[in-house]
């Protein structure tokens, strides 16, 4: 096989990639060069602050904060927890003696949104006195800022280091209704944290549902609280009332098609309702960009909808693009935001008075029939859509519509609330994080709530087989298992990494191979109009060993070139810039943290062309995700694990008819209409036996 410019092998002609589909399974949000829209002058933002309800309940909250050692506050939707909590504790002196007040969020975007706009509200530049500190972005001074944004994952990452976080004196857990599986973590830890500190240490969980008193209970450490109550440690502060009203709408009949009734809602509204922009609700990016592209249309053909200005909104969208959702429109131009759950939390669009909800969302769920995890649409509870109608009536008045019927909300189609990560996704990295912070026995662990025994069991199985775990003494192996817990990627990709150091001498190769993974996976898109330059042109990356090292090439190619003139070479190779800088900025971090690990006479050791020391490192952290070749039907593929049947991803060489290994392993799954592979490298079941004897062999039969 004749070899291409670029590592690996050329593909053989006839593969056609199909089309390139980036919804992502590893979600990335890079939310620098975010601005954030509110140009109100200062004594506005003064006025708004005080008729904020949070600031009617700022004496009452200090003085449980004061009194106790855990506070749940609960509000609704735009009542100024996310904002306000963090600078009422400042002004009260909880930052003074160099001390950090930090509220945590379950997603990266909110976090960076809310440090723009507290830094806005109290006249300071962000990453001075405010901060926030996301993986891979880090916005805050380590001398200067008081208060600091962070996701709840990056917050549990700083325990590794300091186990008391000592230079915190109080946590806001904020949305800690969404249940993430790093909420439920961190919240095991604060508990631990809370006992141990006591005096000078507070833990604040704020939350919009009802789910008050569940945390309050967990945090409520003594025993006999009727008898003694002047002994509780845990309160529940409620911020009554509503910033502005919203009107809610429901349909009278369920709707066949959410995509077509979603469309059809915002035309509606913006020919017969009153200024304002509509942020409508949808299930993932393929939907958003289905939806974007039929409304579009519309407004080509139609005279009164061209002040109608579709935009998109979802996690790893550039930005450039972002920066249009939350900049005012021009004059009489109104924006219609089509947003995935990114947008339902935390996150304030100045403007927005309409809401239209499909009631859907894609959630990461882990399948016990199947064992994987994967990404499913599924309805959302109904807590979710308080908080998506709650996006409505922030700045203004505010109406939602809701594209489902009132009788469908109330019935049990919409539970109360969303089942909690702990139990329905895969536990690896808990795990890791718990027993790198010395818990030993994880089935008597003081959880939040408890996860059910065959998740456990089934991540201590995989850490066992990663090398993490010793399986003798169950704790964390000294090198790799530690190590491990440090990185901030997913166990199997630090797995991948770690052992191109320790094992295969290809750093050079796997850096950017776990970079391009950690940062979306796929840089590749195809224009409507340009579809057969831009795949000629990705043909020029491929090679047959695999996606993974193909976005290899497209890495390291990308490194090659001139800063300067990266953007245009970006465009000219139909690539993401977005993409390939923020892997390019997860390189120079993890090649940073190798170094620290006493790694550095390795970083700069690359595999050259000897291709398969790259592919059996990546098996080595992936062999968990291997699949075989369907015999009977040669399309299809089967994971070894289980014997599920999947799909090769469209944007995949692998695609095409002509192109099949007889063994892959692939880094993410996803769900549409079939359950799709993506990130595929190929590898010989030679070396999967080699690399995890005992998990291979016990599930071979599946296949
Ligand atoms: N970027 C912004 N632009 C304009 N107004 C904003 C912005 N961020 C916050 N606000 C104002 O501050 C109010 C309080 O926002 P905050 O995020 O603190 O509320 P919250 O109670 O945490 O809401 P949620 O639970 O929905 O996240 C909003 O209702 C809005 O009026």
């Amino acid at each position: 096989m004749s070899t291409s410019k670029y590592k690996g092998s050329e593909p053989s002609l006839g593969c056609d990639m199909g089309q390139v589909d980036e919804g992502s399974f590893i979600r990335s949000y890079y939310a620098d060069g975010f601005t954030a829209g509110d140009t109100a002058s200062k004594m506005f933002l003064h006025e708004q602050r005080r008729r904020l309800p949070a600031f009617k309940h700022r004496m009452e909250l200090l003085y449980a904060v004061e009194k106790y050692l855990a506070v749940v506050v609960v509000g609704e939707p735009g009542s100024g927890k996310s904002t306000q909590v963090p600078q009422f504790l400042y002004e009260a002196g909880w930052a003074a003696g160099g001390k950090v007040i930090v509220c945590t969020q379950p997603r990266r975007v909110a976090a960076a949104m809310l440090a723009h706009r507290v830094a806005e509200e109290m006249d300071v530049a962000l990453g001075t006195t405010v901060g926030y500190s996301v993986r891979f972005s880090d916005v805050s001074s380590a001398e200067n800022t008081r208060i600091k944004y962070m996701t709840d994952g990056t917050l549990m990452h700083e325990c590794l280091a300091d186990p008391m976080l000592s230079k915190y004196s109080v946590v806001v857990v904020d949305e800690a209704q969404d249940r993430s599986l790093d909420t439920d973590t961190l919240l095991a830890l604060l508990k631990k944290i809370m006992k141990k500190r006591k005096g000078d240490f507070r833990v604040i969980i704020s939350s919009a549902s009802l789910d008050a008193e569940r945390f309050r209970g967990y945090f409520e450490t003594n025993d006999n609280t009727l008898a003694q109550p002047e002994h509780n440690t845990a309160t529940i502060l409620s911020i009554s009332g509503r910033i502005f009203p919203v009107d809610i709408h429901y349909l009278t009949a369920s709707c066949e098609n959410y995509l077509v009734a979603a469309t059809e809602t915002a035309t509606k509204i913006h020919i017969s309702e009153g200024p304002g922009d509509i942020l409508i609700f949808l299930p993932g990016k393929n939907e958003i960009e289905q939806a974007i592209s039929t409304l579009n249309d519309q407004i080509d053909s139609s005279n009164n909808l061209d002040s109608l200005l579709p935009l998109a909104m979802y996690a790893g969208i550039s930005a450039e693009k972002q920066k249009l959702v939350f900049d005012p429109p021009e004059r009489g131009i109104r924006k219609a935001i089509f947003s995935t759950n990114v947008a339902e939390t935390a996150v304030t669009i100045d403007g927005v008075v309409y809401v239209v909800d499909s009631g859907l969302v894609k959630r990461r769920i882990f399948d016990t029939d199947t064992n994987i995890d994967r990404l499913a649409t599924l309805t959302i509870s109904k807590s979710s859509a308080k908080q998506r109608a709650g996006r409505s009536g922030r700045t203004r008045p505010g109406k939602t519509y809701r594209l489902y019927t009132r009788e469908a909300y109330l019935s049990s189609l919409f539970p109360e609330h969303e089942i909690p990560e702990i139990c329905r996704v895969s536990l690896v990295p808990m795990v890791l994080m718990l027993k790198a912070l010395g818990v030993s026995n994880l089935v008597r662990f003081d959880y939040l709530q408890p996860p059910p025994p065959e998740l456990l069991s089934q991540a201590l199985e995989l850490l066992a087989e990663l090398g993490a775990i010793d399986s003798g003494t169950g704790e964390l192996t000294p090198k790799l298992g530690l190590h491990l817990a440090e990185l901030p990627l997913s166990p199997e990709l630090g797995v991948c990494l770690l052992n191109s150091v320790r094992t295969f001498d290809c750093a050079k190769e796997a850096i950017s191979a776990v970079s391009m993974l950690a940062a979306g996976g796929d840089p590749f898109f195809v224009p409507g109009g340009q579809r057969s330059e831009a795949l000629e042109d990705k043909r020029d990356f491929m090679v047959q060993e695999g996606d993974v090292l193909t976005f290899v090439n497209t890495h390291l190619a990308y490194l090659e070139t001139p800063a300067r003139m990266r953007v245009k070479w970006c465009n000219a190779h139909f690539l993401s810039h977005r993409m390939l800088d923020q892997s390019a900025r997860i390189h120079r971090q993890l090649e940073a943290m190798l170094a620290r690990m006493g790694y550095h006479n390795r970083i700069r050791s690359s595999c050259g062309r000897d291709y398969k020391s790259l592919q059996k490192c990546i098996a080595s952290g992936l062999f968990a995700n291997a699949a075989r070749l369907d015999p009977s039907d040669g399309r299809r593929y089967r994971l070894i694990k289980n014997g599920l049947v999947v799909d090769i991803h469209p944007s995949s060489i692998f695609f095409a008819a002509d192109c099949k290994p007889n063994y892959v392993v692939f880094a993410q799954v996803m769900e549409t209409t079939k359950v799709y592979i993506r990130g595929i490298s190929a590898v010989d079941p030679a070396w999967l036996s080699e690399i995890a004897p005992h998990y291979y062999s016990a599930k071979q039969s599946n296949t």
